[in-house]
């Protein structure tokens, strides 16, 4: 974090010490005994909560238009307190108005800027709080996991869909879907038991997560249907990872070459998650019609 700050510390340094330059060469010593010790302390602590702001600012915000605001409102506040501190030991001839000037100057303009920036970083943590919110209120609902499979389910999807389509609409991107049903999963269950149908689903949940990109996303839809959503996947690309998944589901079915899987991919243009799941019901119809890109087993 200070790295990247550097140059402004640099910069800050150069503007004390040519502070502290031009006040000796324009004004001369006073002896101790004219030293305001309770002035001195007060100024003295002042300019170091200053300098604290300073640091703080620069640990703890990133590079950025809000940061610089911060950054130069506090170190025009430091300058005014320093010019401040400085007049304690050094005594300026009377006609000399720019060291007057100096001290008092900066302040005002600093606390203007210093407050703009403020306002900004009000703004920018309001946009950080209401991403946050949005992402808890995902979490903490453990309704939205799946209990058997530990998938997400079809509210999360359907949110989640939403947003993606319009942030792949706005900049112009391509989303598409996997679909993957089971097929006849009733009769799998009627004849090796409700207990190996829960196996079934776990292994292929896991294969499905393992397979696929960290950046998509596998929620179970319904029962024996998957949804996998693929951000910034054109068509072709998504027909690609099909192919590849379809490869690796055969391995899931057994000597009786059960269950048979039914994988289908479409490019979503719909600007609806709901418009878009509509579709995806009716690609996935007219595959298991079609029954040309159903899985069978190798
Ligand atoms: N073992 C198990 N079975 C489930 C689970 N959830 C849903 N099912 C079963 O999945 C089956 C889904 O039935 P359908 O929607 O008719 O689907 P299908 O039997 O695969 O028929 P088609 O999709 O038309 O080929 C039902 O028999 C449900 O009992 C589950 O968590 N565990």
């Amino acid at each position: 974090m200070w790295r990247q700050h550097r140059y402004k510390m640099l910069f800050s340094l150069l503007l004390l010490l040519s502070g502290l330059l031009l006040a000796v060469n324009s004004g001369n010593a006073k002896l101790s005994n004219e030293f305001d010790w309770l002035d001195v302390l007060g100024e003295g602590t002042t300019l170091l909560v200053a300098i604290g702001w300073l640091g703080l600012i620069i640990s703890s915000r990133p590079a950025g238009r809000v940061t610089e605001w911060l950054y130069y409102g506090s170190l025009l506040l430091v300058y005014s307190y320093f010019l401040d501190l400085l007049d304690e030991f050094i005594r300026y001839p009377e006609h000399l108005r720019l060291m007057s000037w100096l001290e008092s100057l900066p302040a005002p303009v600093g606390m203007l800027i210093l407050t703009y920036g403020l306002v900004g970083w009000h703004r920018e943590q309001r946009a950080i709080n209401r991403q946050l919110r949005g992402r808890e209120l995902f979490l903490r609902d453990h309704q939205l996991i799946d209990p058997l499979t530990q998938l997400y389910g079809i509210e999360y999807l359907q949110a989640v869909l939403q947003r993606e389509i319009e942030l792949h609409q706005s900049q112009h991107k391509a989303l598409s879907l996997l679909v993957l049903d089971i097929d006849n999963f009733a009769g799998f269950n009627r004849r090796h038991g409700m207990a190996a149908g829960d196996t079934y689903l776990s292994r292929l949940s896991e294969l499905l997560s393992s397979q696929l990109r960290h950046s998509d996303l596998v929620c179970r839809y319904a029962g024996d249907r998957f949804i996998a959503l693929l951000p910034n996947t054109a068509l072709p690309q998504a027909q690609i990872m099909a192919q590849h998944l379809r490869q690796q589901l055969s391995q899931l079915a057994d000597a009786q070459h059960e269950p048979v899987l039914t994988l289908a991919e479409m490019a979503v243009q719909q600007h609806s998650a709901q418009a878009a799941l509509q579709q995806a019901a009716t690609v996935m119809a007219q595959a298991k019609t079609a029954g040309a890109v159903t899985l069978q087993p190798s």
